[in-house]
């Protein structure tokens, strides 16, 4: 194809995951919850999807958005950190942006925060004024110094960031933070948070014109649903109709219950499904208000 060609028509679509890390399982679940399923080519870089025109590419995360640019695949689940990049990347260098994030996805929850050694005195970001930082995200950093107006050299580094201050690469570091081990082990601490991740889907900026467009809606159809219903439950307890008032109002997140009456006039059965966090606290609350029996159910599986 030339450069310039119009891009194929396609019937099927394609989505990129990462093919062996953090995000890998959790992206291959997501979509299976979603009523995809794949027969794997032996070597399980292309997944032919079966029970819908859905394939995967696994792939290195930091291909993701490349992929997505050139048209290579239609949608990846990749982290905001790496979309991000690509994004500040293009902007600098006056590229239009071809990608964005259509939906976040819930896991692969970090952090890319500014690091300094343990026995520096923090002064806010003016601090940083003149040093080198170590990252592997020089677009976003960029970004944040321009905004902080803060002048810093930059040294990229692709792996093992962290250590680049006891090697003399670096003075400070920019990098990826989850539960902060990995900055204590190197006598580090965390400054400044210049983004908060967490794995996204990310799809074209343009809608498709083809029969793609079907497929992708279904897909995001499936994906809301998915996504609504994987933190609720379903509750299901007995009370005494006097009490029920009281116990609605502990459920705010509740969806209208189903009441049944189960013996005689006085007691009823509850069904509510609630999205949001069912907690031992909640469940206590709820106790001391006058539910009996309490179940409470996870919903997901009940999707497929
Ligand atoms: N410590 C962490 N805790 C939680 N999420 C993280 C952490 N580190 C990275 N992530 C998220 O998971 C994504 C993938 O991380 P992973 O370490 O698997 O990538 P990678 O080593 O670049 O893999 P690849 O081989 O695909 O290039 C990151 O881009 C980020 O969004
Ligand atoms: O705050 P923590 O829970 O310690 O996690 C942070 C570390 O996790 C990631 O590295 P990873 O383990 O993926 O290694 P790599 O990126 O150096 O390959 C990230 O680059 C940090 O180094
Ligand atoms: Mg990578």
């Amino acid at each position: 194809m030339s450069p310039t060609a119009a891009p194929a028509a396609r019937d099927r679509l394609r989505i990129a995951i990462q093919k062996s890390g953090r995000l890998s399982e959790p992206a291959r679940a997501l979509l299976a919850s979603c009523g995809l399923s794949w027969r794997e080519s032996r070597d399980k870089l292309f997944c032919y999807g079966e029970t819908l025109p859905v394939d995967l590419l696994l792939v290195r995360d930091d291909d993701i958005p490349g992929l997505l640019a050139d048209g290579v695949c239609d949608y990846g689940i990749v982290g905001r950190n790496v979309l991000e990049e690509q994004a500040a990347e293009r902007a600098g260098g006056g590229k239009p942006q071809v990608s964005k994030e259509v939906r976040a996805l819930g896991f692969g929850g970090c952090r890319l925060d500014i690091a300094v050694p343990d026995a520096w005195e923090w002064q806010g970001a003016a601090s940083l004024q003149g040093k080198r930082i170590a990252t592997s995200y020089p677009g976003l950093l960029a970004k944040w110094l321009a905004e902080q107006q803060v002048e810093a050299s930059v040294v990229m580094l692709s792996g093992s960031v962290e250590i680049a201050p006891r090697l003399g690469q670096a003075d400070v570091v920019c990098d990826l933070v989850s539960s902060g081990a990995t900055l204590a082990a190197n006598q580090l601490k965390p400054v400044e948070t210049i983004m908060r991740s967490e794995a996204v889907l990310a799809g074209p900026v343009q809608a498709f014109t083809d029969a793609r467009g079907e497929l992708a809606h279904m897909l995001l159809r499936r994906l809301d649903g998915v996504l609504r219903l994987r933190d609720s439950r379903l509750l299901m307890f007995q009370a005494q109709r006097a009490e029920v008032p009281a116990l609605l109002k502990l459920l705010p997140d509740a969806e209208t219950p189903t009441m049944l009456q189960v013996d005689g006039a006085d007691t009823l059965a509850l069904q509510a499904l609630c999205h949001g966090a069912m907690t031992w606290q909640r469940l206590e609350d709820l106790k001391r208000a006058g539910a009996r029996g309490l179940m409470v159910l996870p919903v997901e599986r009940m999707l497929a």
